[in-house]
């Protein structure tokens, strides 16, 4: 395909997108329609499309109106591409084009009207900053298994198959510089070296503290990246999460590490922990660049919704600690209301002891991530 034919195959899947089909299956439903169509040229139209969709409202606006022809407008106008790609020639998007509109501030930044406030009162000096990193896309990263393997040897493993890497935030963690693509299908992987993991979500592990011999319970596990990361540091992980399914890769990726994880449907029976991590659902807003529909997608009632779920987590993972054990608190959110405001009224309600909070914000070293520990006395 013609670079300017991906950007029409993006301007049908953007549209189908914007009429309210997912991204994913979107992607997957043209491909299957569209044979003929490359992994690279399937890699390229991706690329688009996501990117368009972390930038939906400045490129609306650059493009002149939000549909599919309007984000790849705006972004060609951006690119300064505008005249190889909107052309008339077969397969190119029709060269003639809306005019643009100047977005607005928040538009610029690709931030919903209702949320920018919140924000900006939120992140103060952060929020122009955290909004711009959050309008690209994320750095790839690599949690590097020290229980069997340096990340040093790790590195180079990597490199004899093609993949660069560099070192990362923490200790486990690298960043892929190319080949990011080859990952899954590598060596290193298959043989349980590294996982795909974010190094803001490995720092948030990392600011549990010394974990080997703990009784652990990971009481929202998900596709247990914190179960994996906290059990490669010894910790004796028990899995759960309210939609078991979520869980399903968990015991093959466990194999795979040669961890030890148990799951469980009633962790109430197994308790008490001596640390209890709750990992709660959240707006997601620390990892937009991953979900870029969930930024447009959230709304106040919504958020509602999910603060008062996390309080009830919170407080079921309370219920589980023994006394002077640990209930952490993690979040991939950037939002106050989600993160302080959340764990200072669980530990008024319980009486918890704090013993440390820490705030990642999305940007080159990772995404953006909340942990907070407290003391059950
Ligand atoms: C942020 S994700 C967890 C990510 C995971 N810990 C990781 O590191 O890969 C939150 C998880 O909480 C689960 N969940 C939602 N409500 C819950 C509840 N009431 N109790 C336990 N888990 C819940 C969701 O199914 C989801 O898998």
């Amino acid at each position: 395909m013609t670079p300017a034919a991906r950007v029409s195959a993006a301007i049908e899947i953007l549209d189908r997108i914007l009429a309210g089909e997912a991204p994913e299956p979107a992607l997957t439903n043209w491909g299957r329609a569209h044979r003929f169509a490359g992994s690279g040229d399937r890699h390229a139209i991706r690329d688009h499309v996501f990117d368009a969709l972390r930038r939906r409202a400045s490129w609306a606006a650059l493009g002149g109106s939000l549909t599919g022809r309007g984000l790849m407008l705006g972004w060609a106008r951006e690119a300064g591409v505008l005249a190889q790609v909107f052309t008339d020639a077969p397969h190119a998007p029709g060269a003639a084009v809306s005019p643009p509109r100047a977005p607005s501030e928040t538009e610029a930044l690709d931030c919903p009207d209702w949320l920018a406030p919140r924000l900006r009162a939120d992140l103060g000096a952060a929020f122009v900053p955290t909004c711009q990193a959050l309008q690209h896309r994320a750095p790839v990263f690599l949690r590097v298994n020290l229980a069997r393997t340096t990340r040093a040897a790790a590195a180079l493993h990597l490199q004899e198959e093609g993949i660069a890497t560099r070192e990362a935030l923490v200790a486990s963690a690298l960043e892929v510089t190319a080949g990011a693509r080859k990952v899954q299908a590598s060596q290193a992987y298959a043989q349980g070296l590294v996982e795909l993991q974010d190094a803001a979500s490995q720092a948030v592990v990392a600011e549990l503290g010394a974990l080997k011999g703990l009784r652990v319970l990971d009481l929202c596990a998900g596709g247990g990246g914190k179960a994996l990361a906290m059990a490669a540091l010894g910790a004796e992980v028990t899995a759960h999460d309210a939609a078991p399914r979520r869980m399903a890769d968990l015991p093959l990726r466990a194999a795979r590490a040669g961890a030890r994880i148990a799951l469980t449907d009633a962790p109430e029976r197994l308790a008490p922990f001596d640390l209890v991590l709750a990992d709660v659902p959240c707006s997601g807003s620390g990892s937009w660049r991953r979900d870029p529909m969930g930024k447009w997608s959230l709304t106040e009632a919504k958020l509602a919704a999910t603060l008062a779920l996390q309080a009830q987590i919170l407080d079921r993972a309370f219920g589980m600690v023994a006394p002077g054990g640990v209930l952490a608190y993690a979040t991939c959110s950037i939002l106050a209301a989600e993160n302080g405001v959340q764990v200072d009224a669980a530990m008024q309600r319980h009486g918890l002891v704090e013993l440390g909070r820490r705030q990642f914000l999305p940007g080159t070293e990772g995404d953006g991530l909340f942990i907070a520990r407290m003391k059950r006395v």
